[in-house]
C-alpha cells in the first residue's frame, strides 16, 4: 500500500509518517509527501520517500491520502483525488466539502498522543467504503494507536474536542497544580514533578480501566480524608462544570469552522 500525507511536517502529519515508517507499515519508498515549506533530505531518519509537487500529484502516486493541513488550508488546496481514500485529519471540514477532492472520505480525529501511539482515533465515513476500506483506515490509524468508527458526522465535533484536545487539559491541571505549590514556596523542580505524580501518575493508574473513575472518585470521598475536602472544594468551585463549559466551547468552535 502507497501512503501519501499533505501536511506530513506538521504536528500531526508528522507523528504519522514516523509512526508508519518506525512500526514499518508502510516502506520509505511507498510514503509520498507534501507540505508547504518543500522537501526536506531527512524525514525522520529516511531520504528514499517521495515528495510529490502538489496535492493532486501526490494523489496520483498513493492509494492514501492522508489530509493533514489546518482547516483554513483547505479550500485552496485544489486536491484531486479520484478513487482514493482520502483520511481527513480536519477539524470542521464537512464531509460535503471534502467529497469534492473526488475520493472515498474518511473523517478522523486524532490527537496528539500520536507522536507516542497513543492517539485515540475516532472516524466517521462520509463515503460508501468496502471491508477493504475499513481494514486500510484501521491499519493506517494503527500506527499512531487505537481507532473505532462512528456512525455520525455530529460525533466528530464532539471528538474534537475530546479526545482532540489530546493533552490540553492534562497541561492546564498540571499549570495551577505546579503554581499552587511554586507560590508556597516549593522549589520549582518539586513542583512539576509532584504536579506530574498527579496527572502522570494519577492516569497511569486509571489507564485501561478508565470507566472505574467514578469509582475511584468515590473511594477518596468515601475515605473522608484530605482529598475528599479537596474534592468537596474543587466541586464547589465548579470543577466539572467548568470542563463541561470547555467542552461544549470547542464542540462549538468545532462546528462553527464547518
Ligand atoms: N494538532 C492536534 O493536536 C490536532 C490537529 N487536528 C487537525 O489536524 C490537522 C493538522 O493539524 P496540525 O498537524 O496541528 O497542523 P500544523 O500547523 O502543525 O501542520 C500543518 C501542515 O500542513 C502543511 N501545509 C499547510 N498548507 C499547505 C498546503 N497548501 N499544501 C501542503 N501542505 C500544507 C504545513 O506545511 P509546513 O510544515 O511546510 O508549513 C504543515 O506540514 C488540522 O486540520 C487540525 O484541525 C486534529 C486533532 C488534533
Ligand atoms: O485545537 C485544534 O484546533 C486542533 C483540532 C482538534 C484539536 N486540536
Amino acid at each position: 500500500m502507497r501512503i501519501g500525507i499533505i501536511g506530513a511536517t506538521g504536528w500531526l502529519g508528522s507523528a504519522l509518517g514516523k509512526r508508519l515508517l518506525e512500526l514499518g507499515l508502510v516502506a520509505a519508498e511507498d510514503l509520498v509527501l507534501l507540505n508547504r515549506s518543500g522537501p526536506r533530505p531527512d524525514y525522520h531518519g529516511h531520504d528514499r520517500v517521495s515528495w510529490a509537487k502538489d496535492p493532486s500529484d501526490l494523489a496520483r502516486q498513493v492509494d492514501v491520502v492522508v489530509l493533514s493541513v489546518r482547516p483554513q488550508d483547505w479550500p485552496a488546496l485544489d486536491l484531486r483525488a479520484e478513487d482514493r481514500l482520502v483520511l481527513s485529519f480536519m477539524a470542521g471540514v464537512r464531509g460535503e466539502a471534502l467529497s469534492v477532492c473526488g475520493g472515498r472520505v474518511v473523517r478522523v480525529m486524532p490527537n496528539a498522543a500520536a507522536e507516542i501511539g497513543q492517539s485515540y482515533s475516532p472516524w466517521w465515513s462520509a463515503s460508501e467504503l468496502s471491508g477493504a476500506d475499513r481494514a486500510t483506515v484501521t491499519q493506517v490509524l494503527s500506527a499512531i494507536g487505537a481507532s473505532d468508527e462512528l456512525d455520525s458526522e455530529d460525533q466528530i465535533d464532539l471528538m474534537t474536542a475530546l479526545p482532540g484536545s489530546g493533552a490540553a487539559y492534562p497541561a492546564l491541571m498540571a499549570v495551577a497544580m505546579a503554581g499552587f505549590l511554586r507560590e508556597r514556596g516549593v522549589a520549582e523542580q518539586i513542583a512539576w514533578r509532584s504536579a506530574e505524580a498527579a496527572v502522570c501518575g494519577g492516569a497511569q493508574l486509571l489507564a485501561g480501566r478508565i470507566a472505574e473513575a467514578p469509582a475511584m472518585v468515590a473511594a477518596y470521598r468515601d475515605y473522608r480524608g484530605v482529598t475528599a475536602a479537596g474534592l468537596e472544594a474543587a466541586e464547589e468551585a465548579g470543577f466539572s462544570r467548568a470542563i463541561l463549559r470547555a467542552l461544549e466551547a470547542a464542540t462549538e468552535a468545532a462546528r462553527k469552522l464547518g
